[in-house]
């Protein structure tokens, strides 16, 4: 059984399709990942997965349960989380307190919630930091924050929205080790990424979106050379000559 399945998701913003008629599933312990150009319905498509939008029309269903429309509070608690693609912790919480807001929210564990909020930290490498506030921290480190504030909620599923996201090339690597090292422990990882070299590493499977429907679904490598992808990348910046958008290179 499919951990993770959209069954014909569509949600209308007015006139907007942000996403059309889009059916996948993910497997318990995979990682895939989810491409598109600019407006594709990336983003809205994680937002219905994780309850902060209500689908126009299909159903999200996770562990064998239907829970589309649920808040994205009771998501998380069954162990379906995401992270922001902004992120802005409490700047008068210190690390150690932002992490716990994260662990009692959404954590399934009444039990110590500031243990696991510690530990998150120390995973993330941010535990000698714990008790200061997060205004001195880089934007690398911003990131690993937000993936301890959702690790400490104890999630199954944990979909990134652009981590990797204005890092620097040594910042990307340290997420990439990250994200290795979550899907060691045995979590599925659903991410979107327009860092193409750290989605293409880390997904063993990658869904493409344009104009809000699927429109390949392939391994990274036959993703890059697809030509239907290419063209809806190319068709964006209007450059055919320019060379492979979304070579993970
Ligand atoms: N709350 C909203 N109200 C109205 N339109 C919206 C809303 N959210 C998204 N849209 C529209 O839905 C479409 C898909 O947007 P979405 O942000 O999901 O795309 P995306 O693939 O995540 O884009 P990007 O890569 O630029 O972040 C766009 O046309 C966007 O303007």
């Amino acid at each position: 059984m499919a951990l993770l399945e959209g069954q014909g998701l569509t949600k209308r913003f007015g006139g907007v399709v942000a996403v059309d008629d889009v059916t996948f599933s993910v497997e318990r312990g995979e990682s895939v990942g989810l491409i598109g150009p600019n407006g594709a319905g990336k983003t809205t498509l994680f937002r219905l997965l994780t309850g902060i939008h209500e689908p126009t029309e299909g159903r999200v269903v996770f562990n064998g349960d239907d829970i589309t429309g649920m808040s994205p509070h009771r998501i998380c608690h069954r162990g379906l989380v995401k992270t922001h693609q902004i992120v802005r912790p409490f700047e008068n919480l210190t690390l150690l307190e932002n992490a716990t807001v994260g662990a009692q929210f959404g954590g399934r564990d009444p039990d110590d919630p500031e243990e696991r909020a510690y530990k998150a930290l120390e995973f993330v490498r941010l535990a000698d930091a714990a008790h200061d506030p997060p205004d001195t921290l880089s934007v690398g480190a911003l990131k690993r924050l937000e993936i301890a504030r959702v690790l400490a909620t104890d999630p199954d599923v944990l979909l990134f929205d652009e981590v990797a996201g204005g890092l620097d090339s040594d910042e990307t690597e340290e997420i990439i080790d990250l994200i290795y090292d979550i899907k060691a422990r045995g979590k599925t990882i659903f991410l979107i990424d327009h860092v193409m070299r750290a989605l293409m590493t880390v997904s063993e499977r990658i869904f493409v979106l344009d104009n809000g429907r699927l429109i390949a679904e392939d391994t990274p490598d036959k993703i890059q050379n697809n030509d239907r992808v290419i063209e809806a990348y190319l068709g964006e910046s209007g450059n055919r000559d320019a060379s492979n958008p979304i070579s993970g290179d």
